[in-house]
């Protein structure tokens, strides 16, 4: 699976964020009064170091809901059910998990079909623009799915009651909460520790390159159809936002993305896998439930076997500690610049796409046999340049090549060296747990500091999560080092005797 933040795509011949692949998909939301509402905040932060932070920000999303409020949600449901969505056993309403959700109204059974949704109800890079003229410029200049929605939602959204989708947009979040929604400075304070900063900055610096080579080859072109008051960054990284947090490929439609109201009023949950999909015998979008629910309970879906730090990024939350079984850390790790064969290491990793530093995901379980093929080309000595090719072959997740190599002679050096890339993270991590009690910031509104108490207490989550897997990896290596140790250290002892019986 294709990875957003991994992607980048510099032009607009950029078809990465369309390859992305979306597990799960959920999408939109409650309809009703587009009413024309200003968030306008500024920011003043200190960073982690303790660096005054200054930092302005206005934003003005016109669109969207606070998705703490039901505001929209029963003429959502009214107008989606006016459109042809059958009558459900779910409603919208307020959840322990996910703020918004939908609520089983009456049993229903595990294996049971829910939701119906019919195609028409369903925005598609196929959909039809309000604004006509405006989607056939972008179809002409072939933008990939991920921007034309982006700028499509963007579209429909400016033009308020006149759009077919309006209570669906009104009910949109206003602010997602997605990564790409946190400052720069957020980011650096925040998320000092975790590999998942760098993920965010790249998806960040993607969605930007995308907005910014659109506007150059195509909004700058047609400015009466892309006027930069809505078709600018901020509405773009909202709608970005919207886009990575609800939009669903759709298996059974080749894996067409779209974005499915009422559908993406269901929230994830790591203790199902069940997900959306188009239904050919009722030719709606359904999923199948693989667990009962009583009348009140909140239902929910699968997004994916994602790690913590992932569903942060694109979907602004994370789990409770130690409730996700597919959790992961990317652990950090590099090639010794001072190595006496540096340049043939690095070289050996460019052949199969790798460089110097490289992230490894660990799990409570273990680690990626990749991981252990770049520790032994880290550590190997020049004696060993003939194995190079093999073990950057082995740590390039890309190659289909024998994984499980092993240097037996080498493997203590591998094996310390993992386990000093982890402690280096370990120390990171507690640094900012134990000094995240003094990240105080300056806000200007009871809003504004809701949202910094917000941010930290996720990044908190997130980084305790992240921590707890790293300790495992710790007491891991430590016990197969000094097992190996004590073993070589016995062999030494039965040889010593051999010779002293010798003499
Ligand atoms: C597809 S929407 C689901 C509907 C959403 N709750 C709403 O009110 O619009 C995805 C968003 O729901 C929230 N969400 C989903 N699952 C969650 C969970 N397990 N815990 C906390 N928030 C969750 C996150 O804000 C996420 O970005």
């Amino acid at each position: 699976m294709a990875d957003a933040s991994r992607s980048s795509y510099p032009s607009l011949l950029l078809p990465n964020l369309s390859q992305i692949s979306i597990p799960f998909l959920i999408n939109s939301y409650p309809p009703i009064v587009c009413k024309k509402s200003q968030i306008r905040f500024s920011v003043s932060a200190k960073s982690n170091d303790g660096l005054k932070v200054a930092e302005t920000t206005t934003k003005t999303i016109p669109w969207g809901c606070e998705t703490d409020s039901l505001e929209n949600a029963s003429a959502l449901q009214q107008w989606l059910s006016e459109s042809g969505l059958p009558p459900q056993k779910m409603e919208i309403d307020k959840v322990d998990v996910g703020e918004r959700g939908l609520v089983a109204l009456k049993n229903i059974r595990k294996g049971e079909k829910l939701l119906f949704v019919p195609p028409p109800l369903v925005i598609s890079p196929d959909s039809e623009w309000t604004r006509r003229e405006a989607g056939e410029v972008l179809r002409r200049n072939f933008v990939p799915d991920w921007p034309l929605l982006a700028t499509y939602l963007i579209s429909e959204a400016s033009l308020m009651k006149s759009s077919r989708w309006s209570n669906y947009i009104s009910a949109l979040p206003r602010q997602p909460y997605s990564l790409l929604c946190w400052t720069r400075s957020e980011l650096d304070m925040y998320l000092v520790a975790s590999q998942i900063r760098e993920r965010a900055i790249e998806r960040i610096t993607d969605v930007t390159g995308t907005y910014n080579d659109l506007r150059l080859r195509i909004f700058s072109k047609y400015p009466h159809l892309f006027p930069e008051e809505v078709f600018n960054m901020e509405t773009f990284k909202w709608s970005f936002g919207i886009l990575f947090s609800r939009l669903v490929r759709l298996p059974s439609m080749e894996g067409k993305v779209a974005l499915v109201p009422w559908a993406d009023m269901l929230n994830h949950s790591s203790e199902v896998e069940t997900f959306l999909d188009y239904d050919k015998s009722s030719q709606g979008i359904v999923f199948t439930t693989d667990r009962s629910y009583q009348p009140g309970e909140q239902v929910f879906i699968s997004y994916g076997k994602k790690s913590n730090g992932e569903l942060l990024l694109s979907y602004g939350f994370v789990p409770e500690e130690g409730t996700n079984p597919n959790d992961s850390v990317d652990l950090p790790m590099s090639l010794n610049k001072s190595d006496k064969c540096y340049k043939e290491k690095l070289q050996a990793l460019r052949k199969h796409g790798l460089s110097t530093a490289q992230r490894f995901p660990l799990q409570i379980t273990g680690w990626p046999l990749e991981l252990m093929a770049y520790a032994y080309l880290v550590v190997s000595p020049p004696n060993m340049s003939q194995h190079f090719e093999e073990m950057a072959a082995a740590a390039s997740s890309k190659t289909t090549i024998k994984k499980d190599i092993k240097f037996p002679e080498i493997e203590e050096q591998a094996l310390q060296f993992t386990l000093d890339c982890c402690e280096s993270s370990i120390s990171k991590y507690n640094k900012f747990l134990e000094g995240s009690g003094s990240l105080d910031v300056v806000v200007t509104s009871p809003k504004q500091a809701n949202r910094k108490l917000l941010l930290k207490q996720l990044a908190i989550d997130l980084c305790t999560s992240e921590r707890r897997i790293l300790f495992r990896a710790q007491y891991i290596l430590r016990r197969r080092l000094r097992d190996m140790r004590t073993g070589e250290l016995r062999a030494l002892r039965i040889l010593d005797g051999f010779k002293k019986l010798f003499k």
